[in-house]
């Protein structure tokens, strides 16, 4: 196991990605905390799987663009389970919407929910590890929106790519107090997230077609990348760039 008595910490894991890696990070035999914003019975069955897999779970609620919460979070998640080893920022939003008449809340919304709570959750999840003195490990969940663009995304990609800078500026930070920070970037995973966009099956199918893999992602696809990071095997990985998109990416033609 990868992650043997380890405290992870996870943003947004009531459902999708977050849920994922929190549920495989106690697979690898981690004990987790999660952050969340509204589904409580989502958060609670999150919790319920990491306990069935003999770990300790615990579900905090908290909107992370609210600067309070992350202090809120790591002081329970301590408070609940001693430390924090791994912190993995996913909590993210992207209401699809036109450029030309985005209104200015939405735009405010999505960077605070994905850009700076991203910073705050960081900034606080750092200085606990530097407390700590050990070390850790930080990993965020960016985006292939980070590097491509979207037309109905002119308010959310700039976050994504964002959150991975955020990585790269932090790991020259932090790299002195031990503690590395790396992104991964999904792909178009299917979660909660794009169920009403890609409920129109032509965009659905354009977006499996362009997938050197034949297939949309899910959540799980992103459990082992994340927890490769978070582990001792990426030791020597720092201020890195995960693409994890079934090789959407470089598919030109
Ligand atoms: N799905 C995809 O194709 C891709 C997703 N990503 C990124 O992955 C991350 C997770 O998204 P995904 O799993 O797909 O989406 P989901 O909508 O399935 O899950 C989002 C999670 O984030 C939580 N969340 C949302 N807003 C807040 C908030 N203000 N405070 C705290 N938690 C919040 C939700 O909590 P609750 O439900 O309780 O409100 C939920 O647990 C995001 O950062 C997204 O940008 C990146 C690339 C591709
Ligand atoms: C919400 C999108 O479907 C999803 O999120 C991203 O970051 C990429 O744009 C994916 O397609």
């Amino acid at each position: 196991m990868l992650l043997e008595g380890k405290t992870v910490l996870v943003t947004g894991a009531s459902a999708g990605i977050g849920r994922a890696a929190a549920i495989g990070a106690a697979r690898h035999g981690a004990n987790v905390a999660i952050n969340y914003h509204s589904d409580d019975a989502g958060a609670a069955a999150c919790v319920a799987e990491i306990e069935a897999l003999g770990r300790t779970g615990v579900a905090i609620k908290g909107d992370v663009a609210d600067p309070a919460t992350a202090q809120d979070f790591i002081a329970r998640s301590v408070e609940a389970l001693g430390r924090v080893d791994v912190f993995v920022n996913n909590a993210g939003i992207c209401p699809f919407h036109a450029f030309l008449d985005m209104p200015a809340e939405t735009v405010d919304r999505t960077f605070r929910v994905n850009l700076h709570g991203a910073y705050y959750m960081v900034q606080a999840a750092a200085n606990q590890m530097v407390k700590q003195g050990d070390g850790g490990a930080i990993v965020a969940v960016s985006s292939i929106s980070a590097l491509v663009g979207g037309e109905y995304q002119t308010h959310y990609t700039p976050t994504k790519a964002g959150v991975h800078s955020l990585m790269q500026s932090a790991a020259i930070a932090l790299g002195k107090h031990g503690i590395r920070c790396n992104s991964v970037l999904p792909g178009t995973i299917l979660t909660d997230i794009n169920k009403d966009d890609l409920a129109d099956l032509d965009k659905r199918e354009r977006m499996a077609a362009r997938v050197p893999l034949g297939r949309l992602g899910k959540p799980d696809d992103l459990a082992g990348p994340i927890i490769f990071l978070a582990s001792d095997l990426a030791r020597y990985v720092t201020g890195a760039a995960l693409l994890v998109d079934g090789g959407a990416f470089v598919n030109l033609q």
